[in-house]
């Protein structure tokens, strides 16, 4: 049963993604709005093109026909998913679920109010005065982001009034698409956050893999771990209002849902990807019987997935690049990071140019179970540290 599936962004996740794909002999056709992708290194064919501009994805669609459309990012014109599910061609995990989470509005709305789910208070802005307004009322510190972004783009934190006018230049910059609407949330004031990677297949119950710990600074995550201690009864929570959240969208594939968690108040949901998270590179580790790209492409494809195990404790650090380049940047210091310890793994992404800020690697680590978590993420962020970023000569 070989199918050929559409791959809708082409960064680290769908390299991973495409990888396990091929592994069980499936055809990837990867997109993105540049060439030389991640996902596109390792793909069998591959189509750079504006996705936000519908009229260019059906021609895409039309010529590949592919049976599987596989969004990796949000910014796609999803509209059109719709049509395409109607077509008969297979959406992930549906077209619905891809709609609802690009907007923050029509999934913060399904959660708090649909499903009665906790999260941090909010409201909507649409102008500078509304947003004034709806801080005032949140109460400071709040928290601002874009309506359509992600990896933290256009995100502030907001400690006083002086603050609002930034938080919504910023706010807009870091919009994506046409929409000029911006989310003013309380600050919550967790004790840690989780993701918990959930999968729904489409004969067979709904699984949760083990909570992934995660560190985030500007709204990015930073490192990630596996699994956290967490209480019992917030686990419980946190995979009830997963099972609501995915059900409600509807669909087969894994999710990232994450939430907050509070020794005070309990979980809240922030929100959720409906395809693998990046703080769940952390299983490119061996934590799992397996890692989500395996778990997701298995889910896609109706393949059985009768458990997932956790194996062994894992952590990830994030490599970043402190310099813009136009061309692909050089790599210095993997081999010092190699010889530290065999248990790590370096993994660059290959993108094929840099700007500040920009994830570029990730460093994957393990230990043998029942050993000392944050020793091992120390481990893996000092070997992620030895890895830099360079301008190419
Ligand atoms: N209301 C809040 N209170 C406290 N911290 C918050 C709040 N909202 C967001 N954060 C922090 O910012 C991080 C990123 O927020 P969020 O997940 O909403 O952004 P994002 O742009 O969708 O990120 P990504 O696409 O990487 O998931 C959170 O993981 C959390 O650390
Ligand atoms: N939080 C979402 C996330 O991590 N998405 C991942 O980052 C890529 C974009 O990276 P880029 O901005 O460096 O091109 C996406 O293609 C996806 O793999
Ligand atoms: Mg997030």
């Amino acid at each position: 049963m070989t199918k050929k599936i559409l791959l809708l962004g082409s960064g680290e996740l769908g390299k991973e993604f495409t990888i396990a794909a091929q592994r069980l002999g499936q055809t990837v056709v990867a997109c993105d709005a540049y060439a030389g992708a991640p996902a596109m290194q390792v793909a069998d064919a591959a189509e750079v093109f504006d996705m936000l501009d519908g009229a260019a994805l059906e021609a895409v669609v039309e010529r590949h026909r592919p049976d599987i459309i596989v969004p990796e990012i949000e910014a796609i014109r999803t509209e059109r998913l719709y049509d395409f599910e109607r077509a008969g061609i297979q959406v992930v995990p549906s077209a619905r679920a891809v709609n609802f989470t690009m907007n923050r509005k029509a999934i913060r709305d399904l959660a708090a109010k649909e499903l009665g789910l906790r999260t941090a208070r909010y409201f909507y802005a649409r102008t500078l005065d509304e947003l004034r307004d709806a801080a005032d009322r949140i109460g400071y510190p709040c928290v601002v982001k874009p309506l359509m972004s992600s990896s933290g783009k256009g995100q502030s934190v907001v400690k006083s009034p002086g603050d609002v006018e930034h938080a919504w230049r910023y706010g807009c910059e870091g919009s994506r698409g046409d929409i000029r609407e911006l989310i003013v949330e309380e600050f919550i004031r967790f004790d840690s956050e989780i993701t918990l990677l959930t999968v729904t297949q489409r004969h067979g119950p709904t699984l949760f893999c083990p909570p992934i710990g995660h560190v985030q600074q500007g709204g990015d995550y930073r490192e990630s771990f596996q699994s956290p201690r967490i209480a019992p009864e917030h686990l419980q929570e946190a995979q009830r209002m997963a099972a609501a959240v995915t059900g409600a969208l509807t669909g087969a594939g894994l999710w990232g849902v994450e939430f907050f968690l509070s020794h005070e108040h309990g979980v809240y949901f922030s929100e959720l990807s409906p395809r693998p998270h990046d703080t769940g590179m952390v299983t490119l580790a061996g934590t799992q019987n397996l890692n989500e790209f395996e778990l997701h492409l298995r889910a896609v494809l109706g393949i059985p997935i009768p458990e997932i195990t956790f194996e062994r404790p894992g952590a990830s650090a994030v490599i970043l690049s402190p310099v813009a380049s136009a061309s692909a940047p050089r790599y210095e210091g993997i081999e010092r990071a190699a010889a530290a310890d065999a248990r790590l793994d370096v993994r660059i992404f290959g993108k094929p140019s840099a700007r500040e800020g920009r994830r570029m690697g990730v460093v994957v680590g393990y230990d043998a179970p029942g050993c000392d978590l944050e020793a091992l993420r120390r481990r893996v962020k000092a070997a992620a540290a030895e890895v830099r970023v360079e301008l190419p000569e």
